[in-house]
């Protein structure tokens, strides 16, 4: 069932459930948002009413951040209307502020935050600063944007300009950042000041945010964590920390956290400690009980969890993402960031749920010279006698038509399917016929007993065969091509195969252009027609990204989890919009990756769909 089927006429409207009118006008004409979900029904009043903590976890596209950004929006024009530019004795004095009164006394707004909205990456950041800037500028003419919500993240470019706005409008109702640049503002510079204005803390993506370490991590890999949390671990609890500080009604912070086990305190060393008394004597449990001695020492404030004891729960914390396991929600309580019982929004499965709107097929590439569809279990010997290939669909799109027919690099030869011209030796070539010089190349290497070993493909074969991949996945779905996120699977840069894919003729560029610069106003905004993009990003950049019209998501390389792989997958499949994710893996002389692909699969209960346009 697609998620706008949901939608009733009785249901609540947005303002039944305490949204300003003029705010539901601007959502309505900017982004078609009209009548909440069911989840927007729960997930709204929990952000505005500010009473429980809340996990929410639904599936990707279902409109949870949007949620966030209007309720948000609408507490930060309510918090701006009443409690704007009050004197600073009045804030000193902790006065209830509704009965002081307006007082002007500087031109900043607040002095500090109403809400803190956590986000992972900064593609993520900057959407939701422009969602909020439209929402803004529509409901709010007259108001600065900036009094409300200003956005926090690391950029050369872009950090100068945040500077210039917190020294212009001074702190924000609501604060929006990643979590290194905020823990830099925020905690170690004090720009940002917390308070006991503060209500809410939102962490959008919240297994991004911390990334716990898996099942199967070493030891090794476990101190290294224990000894350095991710800055987003240390953000929400610093915040919380700075809140008890303002608290003067509550014991100093450095009474309750001083004494006691201090390995009973925290979890993450008790755990660790447990797993050292298992290994059998030696060097590495030698190395190990010195570095948890090292801890154990120097236990620093960033380390200990949080104790409550005797402390007020003023505000609420909301943790959101499509994904969030047991581990997780339990190393969070034991982290202390939930005193009280938890909410829970989800989905009607504990499982992950993937939107049903997504169509996913993947495409192996065997050997660097075949490739065909992925099979539901692993065949011992590979049919190379297929006639199928690329391309037989018809273009009416300028990006891709290059790749029809002819032109075609992953052709049907007399060998079997082949990629043409990947070239082992890294050069290019410029024309056809260089390209069959090269094919012969190929071809006789490939004839050799001398296979590639599987480290033996470099990054610039790899480049070369997504590339050719991507080229001709585009051109056969040409028809239904409109946007396009690539996933790229070779490490984090990926300039060299935006360069490829360009000089293929595939007009392709950062997923950062979709939000920063000129791009913004025509990706985001949802005004007139949009030219079609094809986007490249790495995993962590594209993480909670709403682009419109993504019809496709190609994710190059077996994604590590099921998890990554549904983030990845749903870019495309939006609020009930239908998309293909399509994945390509090299199996290099082992299936290893294909396997993967297929344990994904069956883990989030996906039936691969075959692309007719590659061989079985
Ligand atoms: N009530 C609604 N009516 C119409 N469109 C909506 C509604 N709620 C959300 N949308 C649209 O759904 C899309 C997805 O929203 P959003 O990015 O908030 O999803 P998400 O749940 O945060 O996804 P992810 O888990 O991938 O981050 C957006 O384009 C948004 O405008």
């Amino acid at each position: 069932m697609g998620l706008l089927s949901r939608r009733y006429t009785s249901w609540p409207t947005f303002q039944e459930l305490g949204m300003s009118d003029k705010l539901c006008l601007a959502a309505k004409k900017l982004y078609g948002i009209e009548t909440p979900t069911q989840m927007q029904t729960k997930l709204i009043p929990a952000i505005l009413n500010h009473k429980h903590d809340y996990f929410i976890e639904k599936e990707t596209g279902a409109g949870k951040t949007i949620s966030i950004a209007l309720s948000l929006l609408n507490l930060a024009h309510a918090d701006y209307l009443r409690n704007s530019f009050i004197d600073e004795r009045l804030r000193h004095n902790q006065v209830n502020v509704q009965d002081s009164g307006s007082v002007s006394k500087t031109n900043h707004a607040f002095y500090s935050p109403l809400a803190v909205l956590v986000v992972p990456n900064r593609e993520l950041g900057l959407q939701i600063q422009s969602w909020m800037q439209n929402l803004a500028s529509e409901a709010f003419p007259n108001i600065p944007s900036s009094y409300l919500a200003q956005t926090f993240i690391k950029s050369e470019l872009l950090e100068k300009r945040q500077e210039s706005l917190l020294e212009e409008f001074g702190v924000p109702s609501i604060v929006i950042g990643t979590p290194t640049r905020l823990l830099d503002l925020v905690i170690k510079k004090n720009r940002i000041p917390i308070d006991f204005r503060l209500r809410r803390i939102v962490v959008d993506e919240i297994d991004m945010v911390i990334q716990l370490l898996g099942k199967n991590a070493s030891l090794k890999k476990r101190m290294i964590r224990l000894k350095n949390p991710k800055d987003g671990q240390i953000l929400v609890e610093s915040l919380i920390r700075k809140f008890w500080d303002s608290d003067t009604k509550s014991r100093p912070i450095s009474k309750l956290v001083e004494g006691g086990d201090k390995v009973g305190v925290v979890p993450g060393i008790f755990h660790l400690q447990g797993a050292i008394d298992n290994i059998k004597e030696g060097k590495k449990r030698l190395w190990l009980e010195k570095e948890m001695k090292k801890v154990n020492e120097n236990l620093s404030e960033s380390l200990k969890p949080l104790n409550w004891e005797n402390k007020k729960k003023a505000f609420s914390l909301i943790c959101m993402s499509a994904t969030i396991n047991s581990d997780l929600r339990k190393f969070l309580k034991s982290r202390g960031w939930f005193p009280n019982a938890v909410k829970i929004i989800q989905s009607k499965t504990e499982n992950m749920t993937v939107p049903s709107v997504i169509q996913h097929s993947c495409i192996v590439v065997d050997e660097l010279e075949s490739i065909r569809n992925i099979r539901d279990k692993i065949k011992s010997n590979l049919d190379t006698n297929e006639s199928n290939t690329f391309g037989n669909g018809t273009s009416n799109n300028g990006n891709f038509n290059k790749f029809q027919n002819d032109e075609f690099m992953i052709k049907n030869t007399e060998n079997g399917l082949e990629i043409r011209g990947l070239s082992l030796d890294n050069g290019r070539y410029n024309n056809v016929e260089e390209a069959n010089i090269k094919d012969n190349e190929v071809r006789s290497y490939r004839g050799s007993d001398v296979k590639p070993k599987p480290n033996e493909i470099n990054e610039d074969q790899y480049n070369e065969i997504m590339t050719e991949c991507v080229a001709n996945i585009l051109a056969a779905e040409s028809e239904f091509v409109k946007t396009v996120v690539i996933f790229y699977g070779f490490g984090g840069n990926y300039k060299g195969f935006i360069e490829n894919l360009n000089k293929s003729g595939v007009k392709a560029e950062s997923l950062m252009n979709s939000v920063s610069g000129s791009d913004i106003d025509n990706s985001i905004d949802g005004n007139g027609e949009r030219e079609n993009r094809v986007y490249v990003s790495a995993e962590a950049s594209g993480r909670g990204m709403d682009l419109k019209n993504v019809s496709h998501v190609l994710v190059l390389g077996a994604p590590k989890t099921a998890a990554s792989y549904l983030h990845m997958a749903g870019r495309t499949g939006r609020f009930g919009k239908p998309g293909k994710a399509i994945t390509v893996v090299v199996n290099k002389n082992d299936s290893r990756d294909e396997g993967k692909v297929r344990g994904i699969y069956s883990q989030l209960g996906i039936q691969s769909v075959p692309l007719n346009y590659v061989p079985e």
